[in-house]
């Protein structure tokens, strides 16, 4: 189980705010981020008085990238060093990853993601990775409940055409996303040979290649979506009610994934609480912080049950399923300006990400169906040979040859299965086929042999 991540970042004041004194109301320290309430009375001098207002916000990692002046500057390069390597350290092994840039138009999501250089423009850096890797990525901007690739298209005019699908074992994907796949046989230079000029450089990968562990074929096979939200002043429902056009479609996705992500803390809050109280209590309670200021605390006691998560109701949360609440690992990065003149934008998309920190997920390795049944019929077979040995040790007499024979012939079967299933599981790794075994195969042939089932002891 893992919490998402959640980074913020605060990006330097626009000509545009400058040039309207726009006032810095956000600091960092450490890890919290605080924004400051200007009251401004009616004065002409419009000046602030005593009743400003703080209000702190704790995350995992808070980065200060104003003024390059500043010692706590934080550089792209600070921001790849904890992000960038967490995203790729964690596809190496094994893990689909999701990072999505959150944040109010102009507010630096892009630029924390592919500027120059971004999140993912690295020449030097590189880290190791297994011998056989292969990592399909994926970057996507969403709005207005479309999809738009934006590895494959240049022209930021073309249309959001691509549309959401569920598969019924992989879960929901873009249709026709042109999941750039990447293969190492070393290291993974996370530099040129991801994104150039914005556009992804496909590594040539003509044939899969069996690497054998443990007599099984081996790969390391993951998935990174990097995910670009339209401008989350659109979550605001008042945002857009003049703008008929676009309708009411134009925020769903931003309505839905703060109503997603707020139920998922509330959820994730309850579980814990039924856990312990005490870890509840202290869980987003870091140093007195407000960390969720809305729709956690009252009522969600230990009782509480689990609310349905409405992931279908907009494009954007259902393909973020596995990625909030699901088997990722998912990091959020929630890009703000510090200007006073964006005063409520940032103070919303600070509670999204407050919120947005409580959402346990549980990463899980992905795994070859083949080789996962190989492994299980493997430990099977360890467990039937420890208990007939066991057997043979205290039970010996006649009378038991029989229960004895049985064991031995449960034993065979699995090894026989074992060994058809490898040679099976060979043959289509070496094929490249994407498939698993043909169900008939599963279903007729591969029956695991569960101990439950014997009448041993
Ligand atoms: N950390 C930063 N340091 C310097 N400049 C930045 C930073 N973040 C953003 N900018 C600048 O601010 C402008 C807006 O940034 P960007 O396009 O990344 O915003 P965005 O959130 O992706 O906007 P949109 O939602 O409209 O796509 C750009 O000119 C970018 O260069």
């Amino acid at each position: 189980m893992a919490n998402v991540r959640v980074a913020v970042r605060v990006r330097p004041l626009s000509k545009r705010e400058t040039k309207e004194g726009g006032r810095i109301i956000v600091e960092v320290d450490g890890k919290v981020a605080k924004i400051r309430n200007l009251k401004v009375d009616n004065r002409p001098d419009g000046f602030g008085d005593s009743r400003e207002k703080v209000v702190a916000f704790g995350f995992d990692y808070c980065y200060w990238s104003v003024n390059p002046e500043d010692p706590q500057y934080a550089s792209q390069d600070m921001v790849f060093q904890d992000l960038g390597t967490e995203v790729l350290s964690g596809a190496a092994k094994g893990y689909n990853i999701c990072l999505f840039a959150y944040g109010q138009t102009g507010s630096g999501k892009t630029y924390t993601m592919l500027g120059t250089p971004g999140l993912f423009i690295r020449e030097e850096d590189s880290a190791p990775l297994p011998s056989s890797c292969r990592i399909k990525v994926s970057f996507l901007e969403i709005y207005n409940e479309r999809v738009r690739d934006l590895l494959k298209q240049s022209d930021q005019k073309k249309s959001y055409t691509l549309r959401v699908r569920e598969h019924p074992e992989m879960g929901p994907y873009v249709q026709g996303e042109p999941l750039w796949s990447w293969r190492s046989e070393t290291k993974l230079n996370s530099g040129k040979c991801w994104i150039s000029n914005n556009k992804w450089k496909r590594q040539s990968c003509p044939h899969r290649q069996a690497i054998l562990e443990n007599n099984l074929p081996s790969e390391i096979a993951s998935k990174i979506n990097l995910v670009d939200l339209a401008g989350s002043e659109r979550a605001d429902p008042s945002y857009c009610k003049d703008r008929i056009t676009e309708g009411a479609n134009i925020n769903k996705s931003l309505v839905t994934l703060g109503i997603v992500i707020s139920t998922l803390a509330q959820n994730s809050q309850a579980f814990s609480s039924c856990q312990s109280l005490s870890s509840a209590a202290s869980d987003g309670g870091d140093s007195g912080i407000p960390s969720s200021p809305s729709g956690t605390s009252s009522g969600a006691g230990p009782s509480r049950k689990q609310s349905y998560i409405p992931y279908r109701d907009s494009v954007l949360t259902w393909l973020l399923k596995d990625s909030l609440g699901g088997n990722s690992k998912t990091i959020m990065v929630a890009t703000v300006s510090p200007s006073h003149t964006c005063y409520s934008e940032t103070m919303s998309t600070l509670r999204y990400a407050s919120n947005a920190k409580h959402i346990i997920n549980k990463p899980r390795v992905n795994e070859d169906a083949n080789i996962k049944l190989i492994r299980e019929l493997r430990e099977e077979i360890g467990r039937l040979k420890a208990m007939l040995l066991s057997f043979e040790l205290t039970n010996y007499s006649p009378l038991n040859e029989e229960k004895d024979e049985n064991l031995k012939e449960l034993i065979l079967q699995n090894e026989l299965k074992v060994g058809v299933l490898g040679g099976l599981s060979y043959a289509l790794h070496h094929l490249g086929s994407r498939s698993h075994l043909p169900p008939l195969f599963l279903s007729h042939g591969c029956s695991l042999v569960r101990t439950e089932r014997l009448y041993l002891v």
